[in-house]
């Protein structure tokens, strides 16, 4: 009988009545005359139906137990009668703790002994992918790609993380009690979203919540050396998470003395002030303004300061495909509290037709010439924008707007935007980016030559075989499969970078090339720092030339484009008058007595030529004026103290 137990255990994986009772049936069929086969067959059959039946009890048992919380909530926990014991909590793919959890899986080790899990080189988080810096699987990927982005090693790192495959629960043990975690897919509104459900026997919740602060404080910590990036998505008016980049030091970006200090201290400042805001019922809302040249370090500025104060972004372009009033609200509603929200290239956004008034998507007051205008009303047709200016300027402050959020707005052209977006309460600090000053040039070089020897660089240094680098462009660097191995570059001393410094920022003209474009130089040059500094005037030279064919190509092509425009137009006036000409001879010979308002004017009206005059008004002159307004006047913000800064020039005020 025992042996015939012992048989049965690992058929059944249970002890007690049902293997008791299987036994029973097994030794009464054994004495009753039957076949070796019929014999088979009972005992086969018994214990498959007894299989079934306490798996099915199982699973009706938990599922009774579990009634599912609201979905969408995180950390929800649900009970029923058979929840004194259990505990469940959801956590959805639309918030936070999701991603801890995910994260905080992604590292057990319980999952070497799973059967089943999904393999990535991502872990997920809500809103899509993020590179992963867990995972129990780990190695060192021999670079086999000839133009893969570089590290200052020379590899990569690339690391494998094991998280919950969809639809099937993995049971996990944690501090004395054992989850039971199931990942499962929902289709949402904007497609489909992840939800996870752990649940546990316990008296309480509190093993649930030692577990998700566990999971964030592990989260945190991992994060804290990248930024992640949310974009809009305007088609289902969401966030997408777009990728987490590696922070980027302040020391990197070279602005004129005190700037960067002042906007991180006021930055600082205003994340630490919400009480004051709400005793004196402003808006806790800032806004900041950075306008100039391309290629200045608005956007870098921007990036840096969000890795500084720990902080997400959220970026916006207010020209893409789809936007509308309702899609902006819906997106600002729904920026967290704590997070830089980034309004890309404003004034793109105004070429492209937002309108104070609602129905129009005409541009406010940038109407240059009537074929601009009836250009940019299309190309908004036919991108779908309806947005207006007063829905971007109800998103940015109306009572659906977030709170907490420090808004940062980037453009290349001032002059173009209306007065009402830049005013202090929506952009409180205004800073203008300019060329490069000698002083940038000078401090550009220093970061690109750093005087530590202990710096390590990729086998492109100085020390290697000229050739190793095929091509430079950007940050990418391609370099030979074989030179991959990481070499220390022996560096200037200190005070040679310093004189090198000096004469490069004396040979750089003032306020003529972007710091973008002398990090161009640099970077075709970053292991021959004299070279660098020698060969700077033929650059300089080049580049004048370069621009200068530039700019006499572009110069014939509008004009081309003007000739081709007034031949056009000639014609359709000589058309225009033979219509007429018709028309008259018609109504003579009709011996019709033709009324005044026949006339060649309201002719030409009717065609519509007089709209387009109206359209040809002096409004560059007005935006001019206003443009330069923004330049002289000083900005008041919400707190009633005077904000300007000027990046080129003299220093900002020490009292901004
Ligand atoms: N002041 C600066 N300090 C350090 N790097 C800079 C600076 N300005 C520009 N760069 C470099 O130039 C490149 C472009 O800079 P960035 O995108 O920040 O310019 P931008 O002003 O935002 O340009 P755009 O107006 O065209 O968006 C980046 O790689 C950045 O590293």
């Amino acid at each position: 009988m025992d042996a015939l137990k012992s048989l049965l255990s690992p058929l059944t994986s249970s002890t007690g009545p049902i293997q008791d009772t299987l036994v029973m049936l097994i030794a009464i069929f054994y004495f009753l005359d039957l076949t070796l086969y019929q014999k088979l067959v009972v005992i086969g059959g018994t214990v498959e139906t007894a299989r079934r039946a306490s798996v099915s009890a199982w699973n009706g048992f938990i599922d009774c137990a579990f009634i599912p919380a609201i979905p969408g909530g995180w950390g929800t926990y649900s009970s029923s009668v058979p929840t004194a014991f259990f505990l469940t909590a959801h956590f959805s793919q639309e918030d936070y703790p999701y991603d801890w959890i995910m994260h905080w899986l992604s590292k057990q080790p319980a999952w070497g002994r799973s059967r089943e899990f999904d393999i990535t080189t991502r872990t997920i988080n809500r809103h899509g992918m993020s590179q992963s810096t867990s995972g129990d699987l780990e190695e060192e990927e021999d670079a086999s790609d000839e133009t893969e982005e570089l590290t200052w090693g020379g590899r990569r790192k690339r690391k494998v993380a094991i998280i919950p495959s969809v639809d099937t629960t993995h049971t996990i043990y944690y501090r004395g009690h054992w989850l039971r975690i199931t990942r499962s897919k929902r289709f949402a509104d904007y497609g489909s979203c992840s939800e996870l459900k752990i649940s546990v026997v316990a008296r309480n919740n509190d093993i649930l919540k030692k577990l998700v602060l566990e999971a964030k404080r592990e989260y945190e910590k991992d994060a804290e050396h990248r930024v992640h990036i949310f974009m809009a998505d305007t088609a289902y008016g969401c966030w997408r998470w777009n990728g987490a980049r590696q922070k980027r030091p302040m020391s990197s970006i070279v602005l004129e003395p005190g700037v960067k200090d002042m906007i991180l201290e006021d930055c600082k400042d205003f994340l630490r002030s919400e009480d004051w805001y709400a005793e004196r019922g402003i808006p806790f809302r800032r806004g900041y303004l950075l306008h100039g040249v391309p290629g200045s370090g608005k956007t870098s500025l921007i990036h840096s300061l969000a890795g500084e104060l720990g902080l997400d972004i959220y970026v916006v372009s207010l020209s893409s495909k789809g936007m509308s009033d309702n899609t902006l609200a819906n997106l600002m509603g729904n920026v967290p509290s704590r997070c830089i929200l980034l309004l890309e290239d404003l004034d793109a956004a105004f070429t492209r037709g937002i309108s104070r008034d609602e129905k129009s998507t005409g541009a406010p007051t940038r109407a240059s010439s009537s074929t601009s205008t009836a250009k940019s009303k299309e190309e908004s047709e036919d991108n779908g924008s309806t947005l207006s200016l007063s829905g971007l300027l109800n998103s940015l402050d109306g009572v659906a707007a977030a709170e907490g959020r420090l808004l940062f707005a980037t453009t290349n052209h001032i002059e173009r935007l209306d007065p009402a977006l830049s005013r202090p309460g929506r952009m409180d600090v205004w800073i203008n980016f300019k060329n490069a000053t000698k002083w940038q040039a000078e401090g550009i070089f220093k970061c690109f030559f750093p005087s530590k020897p202990s710096q390590s660089a990729p086998a492109s240094s100085q020390s290697s075989t000229p050739g190793d680098v095929k091509d430079v462009s950007g940050d990418k660097i391609a370099v030979s499969k074989r030179k991959r191995s990481t070499l220390v570059v022996h560096t200037l001393s200190e005070e040679e970078i310093g004189v090198l410094a000096k004469r490069f920022a004396d040979s750089i003209p003032e306020d003529e090339f972007s710091v973008a474009s002398l990090q161009g130089y640099l970077l075709r040059n970053k292991t021959r720092p004299r070279e660098c500094v020698e060969e700077v005037h033929a650059w300089i030279q080049q580049e004048r030339e370069t621009r200068a064919k530039l700019k006499k190509e572009k110069e014939e092509r509008e004009a081309k484009e003007r000739k081709e425009a007034e031949e056009q137009a000639k014609k359709e006036a000589e058309k225009d008058s033979k219509a007429e000409e018709t028309t008259s001879a018609d109504n003579k010979g009709k011996e019709i007595i033709a009324p005044e308002s026949t006339s060649a004017s309201s002719a030409a009206s009717e065609c519509g030529t007089s709209d387009v005059d109206l359209e040809v008004t002096p409004a560059s002159e007005d935006e001019t004026a206003q443009g330069d307004n923004h330049e002289s006047e000083k900005a008041t913000d919400a707190n009633g103290s005077e904000k300007w800064v000027s990046v080129k020039g003299q220093p900002p005020d020490s009292s901004v």
